[in-house]
């Protein structure tokens, strides 16, 4: 059988210590993804909200419009420096996520572009599940209130590597997604995301184990850097987890950057050792997915 991850590749998850000023933001990000790529990455990821504040009053201010693609510079600067730094790079980038504006509907969304080396758009990820949630005591938060939720699964294909999956932050609470996605074949379940000290303390390290054990691929998550300052704390802890849950690499909460290769062979290695995938009983219950997934937006 086919290697899911044909070659050997570098994975790059850039923590960003973000501000308020998003032209510095862009500035700052290009900066370290090209560290990042200086030191062999070919897939560098950026963090949820890398070139704003991560907030429900910051959405509207910083929304950017990328519809018709491709948007102008006006519409959207993010676009275009993300793209123009694909290509310097020469490296996939997963411009971890922005507040998009859609102007025909007025809706708001969190969405991520990922750019292939050419400079080329790939992909568009709107966050699918909005983090609405309400601890008492600890954290309210409620995406929802200004935003609305994407209604597709990303899978993107990497001509020389293989396929990954893009989702965002929360998704990353749903594992059907990641089922799905590691059924079609990705090798790398790739979530920028912000959770916070409440829920990062909890579940952050524990969700990303679970997707790779759960699937038996590679997970990268990427985070903002955290900032005492700013009304929402990340949590920091970008890491990249190995098919068999093991935490190959992980940065505290400052600004870092995470190098980390991912081996063609290993996934069908540990799949070998413990072959769940071919365990499953779907004569039992079913397999989410097959039947109605929606890919397209
Ligand atoms: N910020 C998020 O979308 C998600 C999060 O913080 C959590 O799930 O916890």
């Amino acid at each position: 059988m086919a290697q899911l991850l044909k070659k050997s590749v570098k994975l790059a998850l850039v923590q960003l210590a973000s501000t308020a000023d998003k032209a510095h933001n862009l500035s700052h990000a290009r900066t370290k993804v090209l560290e990042a790529t200086s030191a062999g990455a070919k897939i560098v990821v950026l963090p949820e909200c890398f070139n704003s504040p991560y907030g429900t009053k910051y959405f509207p201010q910083y929304a950017e419009t990328l519809l018709p693609s491709p948007p102008t510079e006006k519409q959207s600067p993010t676009f275009h420096a993300l793209s123009k730094l694909a290509k310097e790079a020469n490296a996939y980038i997963v411009g971890g996520s922005i507040p998009e504006l859609e102007e025909k509907t007025d809706k708001l969304y969190n969405t991520s572009l990922t750019f292939a080396p050419s400079g080329e758009l790939l992909a568009t990820h709107r966050k699918v599940h909005l983090f609405d949630i309400d601890i008492p005591g600890k954290i309210k938060f409620r995406e929802s209130d200004v935003l609305s939720p994407g209604n597709k699964l990303t899978l993107i294909d990497l001509p020389e590597y293989g396929t990954i999956a893009v989702a965002i932050c929360y998704d990353i609470r749903f594992p059907e997604l990641a089922t799905i996605a590691a059924r079609k074949g990705a090798f790398l379940l790739l979530y920028p995301g912000a959770f916070n000290l409440t829920t990062g303390a909890l579940h952050w390290e524990l969700q990303a184990r679970a997707r790779a054990m759960d699937n038996q691929v590679y997970v990268g998550l990427c985070s903002p850097a955290r900032d005492m300052q700013a009304e929402y704390n990340a949590w920091g802890h970008s890491m990249a987890v190995g098919p068999n849950a093991e935490v190959l690499q992980e940065l505290d909460e400052k600004e870092g950057v995470v190098v980390q290769e991912l081996q063609a062979g290993r996934i069908e290695e540990v799949r070998k050792g413990i072959p769940v995938y071919e365990q499953r009983r779907f004569d039992v219950y079913p397999d989410v997915s097959e039947g109605k997934i929606k890919f397209e937006g």
